[in-house]
């Protein structure tokens, strides 16, 4: 794996670290990544709505080699998210039409473990540290041909790799645990996917909450990680111009249309060339996304687009006024229209082009069983022991170890001085027993229920991923 710079992190840094800069300078020894070719060509995606459909993306076009970053760009609700899941294989409950391959070969089940997914919202166990997070992924899912030893300083390579050594020992933390910062939090979703060196890595917003430069310091990891000949497909809202720069490839998405597909730096020419430019100094991916979003408050508008909507007012309302704007909806169907005719026939051809790659290669990303894993004991006892540290801080909580203790005092002074010798102490003494079985049954029986609503989203999560096994889980919870 590809060193991150050692200034990507520079608040974690420490000069006296002096091992830290060592490890984080050391290359990760992984196996070689498989390359992977990401293509697909008009991709559809319906969904049901209340006895009709609707179309959430409109025939998408796209690709993506190993060692380039693709950005999936476009206004909230315009599909970004939808796009990366069926890329990911994580398509919901809806129609998907279209073709994606993977070296050519569509998607097959082998296919997960080669892919990594980042999602928005961080699933992580709040009471686990960094260094317990990245240790426990590590044993649960790294090769069986690797030792306890070998995974547990894959982990650790991977905690320096992503400068998160100064953090290491912190808890996740949540909405009631003060933990590691957004930043921290966000490589650490990241490291739980490196860590199996995936040959793709989607990721859904990886950078949404964060300031500038903490952002600029995941993308330039995520650029760091392609050059390493990972194929990484990212989602963004709205990145600095500095950010903007960092990505190999951009999709511009409005309204499940697409609106630009192409090198990230040809962007700005493109739109110029379709008459889009904007008329104060402006960050591309702002301009971008205004465009998207169809306002054209500060960009000039094409001579072609401000006639068509002139004549429409003039034949309506048949005055002189001067001053139209278009319509958002002019816009994005003028941005449509005009992908459609100058780009899109050119950009499909490439995509019909032969890869760069051997047959064997090709075959080798279906037919390979990606060696990894761990029996269903060691999921067992990896999970028992992940689950005891998460939960101990429940457990042994002020709150409960309280109501145990008053519990306890209230039936001893209930049954104070009962006398087992008569008949009728003896009833009392039957009775405490009933009670003391029935109390600690529904106590655990609830703390268990209340556990399973709190591990779903991790179990569904690890079932994604094809690990590990649910029915291990169940026996746990
Ligand atoms: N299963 C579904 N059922 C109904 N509507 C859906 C479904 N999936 C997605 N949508 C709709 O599709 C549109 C695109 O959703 P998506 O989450 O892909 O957008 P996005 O660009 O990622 O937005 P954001 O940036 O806000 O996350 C939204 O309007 C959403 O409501």
């Amino acid at each position: 794996m590809h060193s991150a710079d050692p200034a990507t992190f520079s608040d974690d840094d420490s000069p006296m670290d002096i091992e830290a800069g060592a490890r984080r300078r050391k290359k990760l020894m992984t196996e070689p990544t498989l390359p992977i070719y990401l293509k697909f060509t008009e991709v559809k995606y319906r969904v049901a709505a209340k006895g009709s459909s609707r179309e959430i993306l409109g025939g998408i076009s796209g690709s993506a080699s190993p060692g380039e970053v693709l950005a999936l760009m476009g206004p909230s609700g315009s599909g970004k998210t939808t796009l990366l899941s069926i890329l990911g294989g994580r398509a919901g409950g809806g129609a998907v039409e279209g073709c994606v391959s993977y070296n050519d070969e569509p998607y097959g089940k082998s296919l997960k473990r080669r892919i990594g997914f980042v999602t928005q919202d961080d699933v992580l166990f709040t009471h686990l540290t960094v260094k317990e997070t990245l240790t426990y992924a590590a044993l649960l899912r790294l090769p069986r041909t690797m030792t306890r030893q070998q995974k547990r300083e894959r982990a650790m390579d991977i905690i320096y790799e992503l400068g998160l050594e100064r953090c290491q020992d912190t808890m996740i933390g949540g909405s009631f645990v003060r933990g590691v910062s957004g930043g921290e939090r966000k490589r650490v979703c990241i490291g739980n996917e490196i860590l199996i060196n995936p040959s793709l890595l989607f990721l859904d917003e990886p950078t949404s909450g964060l300031d500038s430069t903490t952002a600029l310091r995941i993308i330039q990891l995520l650029h760091d990680i392609a050059e390493d000949g990972k194929t990484v497909i990212t989602t963004i809202h709205q990145p600095s111009s500095r950010l903007f720069h960092k990505f190999d490839k951009l999709i511009l998405l409005g309204k499940g249309s697409l609106l630009y597909f192409g090198k990230a730096s040809e962007a700005m020419p493109y739109f110029q060339s379709i008459g889009c430019t904007p008329f104060i100094a402006m960050n591309p991916a702002e301009f971008l996304l205004d465009l998207a979003n169809g306002n054209t408050n500060d960009v000039s508008v094409p001579s072609e687009l401000d006639d068509k909507v002139h004549m429409e007012n003039h034949t309506l309302e048949n005055n002189s006024k001067t001053d139209y704007r278009p319509s958002a909806q002019d816009v994005h169907e003028y941005l449509v229209d005009a992908y459609e005719t100058r780009v899109a026939f050119k950009e499909k051809k490439k995509l019909l082009a032969p890869l760069p790659i051997s047959d064997d290669l090709k075959v080798t990303i279906t037919s390979s069983k990606r060696e990894w894993g761990t029996s269903w004991w060691q999921q067992y006892s990896i999970l028992f022991c992940r689950g005891i540290k998460e939960r101990r801080h429940d457990y042994l909580s002020w709150m409960r170890i309280t109501q145990v203790i008053a519990t306890s005092i209230i039936l001893g002074l209930l049954w104070w001085h009962s006398d087992p010798s008569t008949l009728k102490g003896l009833e009392d003494q039957a009775g405490l027993l009933f009670f003391i079985a029935v109390f600690w049954g529904f106590f655990l029986v609830f703390t268990a229920i209340f556990t399973f609503p709190q591990e779903r989203a991790m179990l569904n999560k690890e079932r994604a991923v094809d690990m590990p096994q649910s029915n291990c889980h169940t026996f746990l919870s």
